[in-house]
């Protein structure tokens, strides 16, 4: 057995509010996202967990998540690397529409491709393998040392570039990807054996 990978996606931002689509335009957390974030901690913290180094992506809806957590556990000062690589998948044309508008124009299907699917692009933007390869490496990289290290890491992120490492690391096929939805402010813990197989994964509901 080697370390522990804590993955959450943010709280609700003000965009989930409104229904709109987000990828990489920078909005805030809702008053409920500020809750949900400092409760994500709040579980950690019941767990007696502790982190030696923490992730997020360069978007503050993720940053103030992290930061929820690491001030919950005790640990508001802990060091925290912030890279592009975990951003949100990158929504093109359609960031700052209306989900539901979307739907009413292209379809209700092509839009649950457009959100879904693994390797659709959704006009002008990143389809959930694009998103992967830029997730994946960093992960490989630059996360995974630490965990196979026996370190206790916290990745704060987003849905999309979540889902993307979660399909890699539980071995999920483009078709059941499809179907993996990640709540907000949710963690979702990973112990990984010396080999960097998964040797357990728990959601902290
Ligand atoms: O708008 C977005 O960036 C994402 C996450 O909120 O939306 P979806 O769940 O539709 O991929």
């Amino acid at each position: 057995m080697s370390g522990t990978l804590v993955l959450v996606r943010h709280g609700q931002s003000e965009w989930n509010l409104k229904n709109l689509f987000t990828g990489w335009r920078d909005v805030d957390l809702t008053e409920k996202g500020h809750g949900e974030a400092k409760a994500a901690g709040a579980l950690l913290k019941a767990r007696g967990t502790t982190f030696d180094i923490a992730f997020t992506s360069v978007l503050m809806r993720a940053q103030k998540t992290c930061q929820h957590i690491l001030d919950a556990v005790g640990q508001g000062e802990l060091k925290t690397e912030r890279d592009l690589a975990l951003n949100e998948r990158d929504y093109g044309d359609l960031a700052g529409l209306n989900k539901d508008d979307a739907r009413a124009k292209w379809g209700e299907e092509q839009v649950h491709i457009w959100r879904r699917s693994y390797d659709v692009q959704p006009p002008g933007g990143e389809s959930l393998r694009d998103t992967g390869a830029r997730v994946w490496p960093y992960y490989m990289h630059v996360i995974q040392p630490h965990v196979l290290r026996g370190e206790t890491v916290l990745v704060a992120a987003h849905g999309n570039s979540l889902r993307a490492l979660i399909m890699a690391l539980d071995g999920l096929k483009p078709e059941e990807v499809v179907k993996l939805e990640l709540g907000t402010g949710v963690p979702i813990v990973y112990r990984l054996n010396a080999d960097s197989t998964v040797a357990s994964k728990e959601i902290l509901e």
